[in-house]
């Protein structure tokens, strides 16, 4: 969408719910999808209208440092991440303040992530590379996106 630097690979898929300008929006979310999504809705009370699908096929698939922003007029918003499969580490950093040191987050199997409010607009976050072996991971990231 808007986000900045992706620089590792890994392989993605979007769906949003139907009626946004978005060209890689896909309505037809799989039943297992929502069934995730209502999941984050109850604990939330938030409400989000598309999702983003990584798989780290293994250790060199990763993210780069970067944040997320899910539309042009508000980089505020809730973004909340859930984890499937191997363990990989998730780290956050400051992007002004450089003395608070560097948050590492490792997300296991069925770990819940919410980045809220202004999260996005003060850290960066990355999914490192690692040279251990390591099995796939799917990472979902719901977003609340909204026109610019
Ligand atoms: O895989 C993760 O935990 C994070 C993914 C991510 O940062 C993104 O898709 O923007
Ligand atoms: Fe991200």
């Amino acid at each position: 969408m808007y986000d900045k630097v992706v620089t590792a690979p890994r392989m993605i898929s979007w769906y949003g719910d139907s009626g946004r300008p978005e060209r890689r929006s896909n309505p037809d979310w799989p039943l297992e999808l929502l069934q995730i999504r209502e999941r984050v809705e109850k604990e939330t009370h938030i409400n989000f209208n598309a999702v983003l699908l990584n798989l780290y096929r293994d250790g060199t698939d990763g993210v780069g440092w970067h944040s997320d922003k899910t539309s042009s007029s508000n980089k505020d918003m809730n973004i909340a991440s859930v984890t499937f499969g191997e363990t990989r580490l998730f780290r956050l950093r400051h992007k002004t303040l450089k003395h608070i040191a560097p948050i590492e987050i490792p997300l296991h199997h069925g770990t819940f992530l919410l980045m809220a409010g202004h999260t996005n607009t003060y850290w960066e976050h990355q999914v490192p590379k690692t040279a251990r072996p390591v099995l796939p991971r799917i990472n979902l990231t719901f977003r609340q996106v909204r026109e610019a």
